[in-house]
């Protein structure tokens, strides 16, 4: 279609120059004509056999009174003109040109360029051709066929309970009727919030293939367009394609390329990608839920997402894909190797303990890679030496994602972690502790922490001061284990959460005796609207400061003590988290006790957390995976 197109453009852009060409360049020259050499054209002048002379620049022609055709080059010679008006000759003349193609171009130049500009357009509205003549807003979302292969839940593993959530999605797309007749509320679309690579795609093309229905795919930045107004009748479009095709999935990837917040772009806003997000907001209301056609969209960063998107009726449904556990890496990595021929000493698990962090993408990478290796040696089946190989590689191209850790982080986070759940287990005022871990997350919970959750819950001082060395425990393993110098800028988050709870004590609580019932919080931050110019005096502050830090110095030497008293618990602990990632608190008392925990850690809370962790994204991302690590952790034990 386009090849064609372009074809005849070129074609009737040669015709074009052809036919011009010959017009100017044509004239006297192009009516066949035989030379003379001037000499004989004056003989003939002379002699009177010529009738009419045309004069264009050099060149002559002459035309006999016998109707003959001459042609030839004038030299210098100035009088020949008034010579032939003498003799009685029709003298004609054109005027100077350059030659003809040059006259041509500078002609026909600005046509030519217009023309050419009109095609191109032409071209670029065709959307990449698809559908009809003036295709200008034709939506380009693809329809994956069964041909391409189909994808089914067996396909994608270790995100169980992203599957869970959307298995009713599929129910329903089986069977609509079922659900209208119900009168059951079904969601219009759901949002898949996860890092690269984790297998969101995947998971929506099994949403189809689960259910028997049509896959439309289609990316964010497709809408994105340079003409106001296209973006928009694409999505037009491409609801209608998905109305007519219902009970049908419609998956648009990376949404956030349209989704972001209206109204936030340089330069006053971007007008034609907030037109499309308008229009992607009207047909979302637009259509009936019982339609049948759900909208599943992909981003791995929601907090840029327009609030308008996320609203009931939209959106909303939001499912968490997170990084694989332990487990959920061993069952990727079987998914995978069933493509490939598995030497007998490959153990899935032991590479699955060796490569926290990665991604779905990266292990069905590293399953390949290792298939590579061996088929570069020639060997039949991949061995557990080629997956090592491959490991190395992908790890090699994954280092600079802040997920993968070296083997001294997780040790350091391992003993870390579990510093602070046997504090937290040790310490009578200290809520239950129900799991750790040392996954590390692009995101992380520990914002949780704030003043104002406290206030609500109203804790009392004892469970404060347990609070406070449950939270120092984490450095005080770090220092216990490998000394002062050792220590990581991990246990950040965990100074910063013990820090505002102390000073809320003795600022806010009247939980210090020598500060006393005042309340100090507003006039040490700098406002006195309420207080009236009350301003603290730099004793006080010295006193409030001093005060502050014996809480927290306090509750590290108390965490220190325990650490030291249980140390053995501790470090079983600390292996078992090495070995497991994620220990649920049952787990947890296992490991202490030196048995194995039960088989049913399966996924332990994997999305738990979805809300609060993507909120706290912009404050963890700079301090690391091991701050991260150490966040996730902290807040729960806190917050049944
Ligand atoms: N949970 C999983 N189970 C099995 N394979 C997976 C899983 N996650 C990822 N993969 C593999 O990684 C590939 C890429 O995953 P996919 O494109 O679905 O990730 P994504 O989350 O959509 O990534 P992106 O955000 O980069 O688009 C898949 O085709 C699949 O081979
Ligand atoms: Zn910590």
């Amino acid at each position: 279609m386009n090849n064609a197109r372009n074809i005849a453009f070129w074609v009737v852009l040669l015709l074009l120059i052809l036919a011009l060409f010959n017009l100017f360049s044509g004239g006297a020259s192009s009516v066949s004509s035989r030379s003379l050499s001037w000499s004989d054209f004056i003989e003939q002048v002379d002699s009177g056999r010529v009738a009419s002379v045309t004069l264009d620049g050099e060149r002559v022609t002459i035309r006999t009174k016998d109707g003959g055709t001459f042609s030839t080059v004038k030299p210098g010679d100035e009088q020949i003109t008034e010579k032939l008006v003498n003799k009685g000759v029709e003298v004609q003349a054109t005027p100077q040109q350059q030659s003809g193609f040059m006259s041509l171009i500078s002609l026909w130049l600005p046509f030519i360029v217009l023309i050419g500009v009109w095609f191109f357009f032409m071209n670029r509205m065709q959307g990449g051709g698809k559908g009809g003549a003036m295709g200008f807003g034709k939506s380009r979302a693809k329809l994956l066929t069964e041909k391409q292969g189909r994808v089914t839940f067996d396909d994608v593993a270790g995100i169980d309970e992203a599957k869970e959530e959307l298995e009713e999605i599929v129910e329903f797309l089986r069977n609509p009727q079922k659900f209208s007749r119900l009168g059951g509320k079904i969601p219009k679309g759901a949002l898949l919030v996860g890092p690269p690579g984790t297998g969101k795609t995947l998971l929506a093309r099994a949403i189809a293939g689960e259910a028997g229905v049509p896959f439309f795919t289609i990316s964010g930045s497709d809408f994105v367009e340079m003409f106001v107004g296209v973006g928009a009748s694409r999505v037009r479009d491409m609801f209608e394609q998905a109305k007519k095709n219902a009970p049908c999935i419609v998956f648009i990837d990376e949404i956030d390329a349209v989704g972001r917040a209206r109204g936030v772009g340089m330069g006053g806003g971007n007008d034609e990608r907030e037109q499309t997000l308008n229009q992607l907001l009207v047909e979302m209301d637009g259509f009936e839920a019982n339609e049948g056609v759900i909208i599943v969209a992909a981003t791995n960063r929601k907090d840029v997402l327009d609030p308008a998107l996320l609203r009931p009726g939209r959106f909303d449904r939001q499912i968490t894909v997170g990084n694989p556990d332990i487990k959920g890496r061993e069952k990727i990595l079987s998914v995978h190797a069933r493509k490939v021929p598995i030497g007998p000493d490959v153990d899935l698990r032991t590479i699955a303990r060796g490569s926290p962090g990665f991604s779905g993408a990266d292990l069905a990478n590293l399953v390949n890679e290792a298939a590579l290796t061996a088929a570069r040696v020639g060997r039949r089946f991949v061995t557990m030496a080629d997956f090592e190989h491959a490991k190395d590689k992908v790890m090699m191209g994954a280092e600079r994602r802040s997920m993968v850790m070296s083997q001294e982080d997780k040790e350091m986070t391992a003993y870390h972690e579990a510093g602070h759940a046997i504090v937290g287990i040790k310490l009578p005022k200290c809520d239950p502790v129900y799991k750790a871990t040392i996954m590390p997350r692009g995101a992380a919970l520990g914002m949780v922490m704030s003043l104002p959750e406290m206030d609500r819950h109203s804790w009392h001082k004892d469970q404060m001061r347990d609070r406070i060395a449950m939270g120092m425990a984490g450095k005080a393993a770090e220092i216990k284990k490998w000394g002062e110098d050792r220590v990581s800028s991990g246990a950040s988050g965990d100074i910063q959460m013990v820090t505002s709870v102390a000073r809320a004590m003795v600022m806010r609580w009247g939980m210090s005796d020598k500060i006393g019932n005042i309340d100090y919080s507003e006039a040490a931050s700098g406002y006195d609207g309420n207080t009236g110019g009350f301003s603290v005096s730099a004793e006080t502050k010295r006193l409030i400061e001093a005060e502050v830090k014996a809480i927290v110095d306090e509750g590290y030497a108390k965490a220190f003590q325990i650490l030291t008293e249980f140390e053995e618990e501790w470090e079983r602990l600390a292996q078992g988290l090495l070995e497991y990632e994620t220990l649920t608190g049952d787990e947890i008392r296992k490991v202490m006790a030196g048995e194995k925990p039960g088989d049913d850690s399966d996924d332990a809370g994997q999305n738990a957390e979805s809300e609060i962790s993507v909120a706290a994204i912009p404050r963890t991302r700079s301090r690391g995976p091991r701050a991260e690590a150490a966040q996730a952790e902290d807040p729960e034990p806190s917050a049944p």
